[in-house]
């Protein structure tokens, strides 16, 4: 996964990212640092393909991005899974935990797979309990256990952590890195957003902060 020369914004003029470069290959765990306001989420949104650059390329093992969002393709799109910060911001309330990790399953018309999200649901650490409750009914950490579930039931090449422990308390955090690293120790590329510098030097396999001055 990879961003070359990336200039982006969201006001006419106003450049957040100024050329840009950064490159995330299968295992590893690249972590991204920066002052607040830099533009980390900015690059994380481009790099998921959830913003569009003013200018310079994402290319996603070798194949160049065009569009964004559902006008992306869907090989390129389902190649990444993307868990944010706030949990409850990206979870429908409606639907149960079970339902919520199987989302990408039927918006992508593969169905329901018992066995495979049995399998996540214990990586995340979900029990069949928690699996039958709601938004309302779990904590800030249970919800998001399920959202990088989520992210990982369409066996995504790539995920883009955008600061995914910033909400949690330190063994919640430390179970969901556990989680991520175990993903990029089969092989999956991630990019882990964080301001949390000490978080980012024991989870990244390296560091970078491709700001310009
Ligand atoms: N939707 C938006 N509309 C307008 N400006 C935005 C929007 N999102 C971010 N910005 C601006 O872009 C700049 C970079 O924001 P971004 O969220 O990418 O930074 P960040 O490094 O992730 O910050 P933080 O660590 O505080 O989350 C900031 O000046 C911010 O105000």
């Amino acid at each position: 996964m990879r961003a070359e020369g990336v200039v982006a914004g969201y006001r006419r003029g106003v450049r957040v990212l100024d050329s840009v470069d950064i490159a995330v290959v299968p295992g590893e765990v690249v972590g991204l640092a920066g002052a607040s306001g830099c533009g980390k989420s900015t690059l994380a949104r481009v790099l998921a393909l959830l913003m569009a650059p003013w200018a310079g390329s994402v290319t996603i093992d070798g194949q160049r991005a065009r569009g964004v969002r559902y006008r992306a393709p869907r090989e390129l799109r389902t190649a990444i899974g993307v868990v944010f910060q706030q949990p409850r911001l990206s979870a429908d309330p409606r639907l149960t935990l079970d339902e919520i990790v199987a989302e990408p399953l039927l918006a992508t018309g593969r169905g329901r797979d018992a066995e495979w999200e049995s399998e996540l649901h214990g990586r995340v650490g979900l029990t069949a309990e928690l699996r039958g409750r709601r938004p309302h009914e779990v904590s800030d950490g249970q919800l998001q256990r399920a959202c990088v579930a989520r992210a990982l039931v369409l066996r995504p090449r790539y995920l883009v952590c955008d600061e995914m422990t910033a909400m949690l308390d330190a063994s919640t955090t430390a179970a969901l890195v556990g989680v991520v690293s175990a993903e990029a120790e089969r092989g999956t590329g991630v990019l882990a957003v964080s301001h949390d510098e000490e978080l980012l030097a024991v989870w990244a396999d390296r560091v970078e902060r491709p700001w310009t001055p």
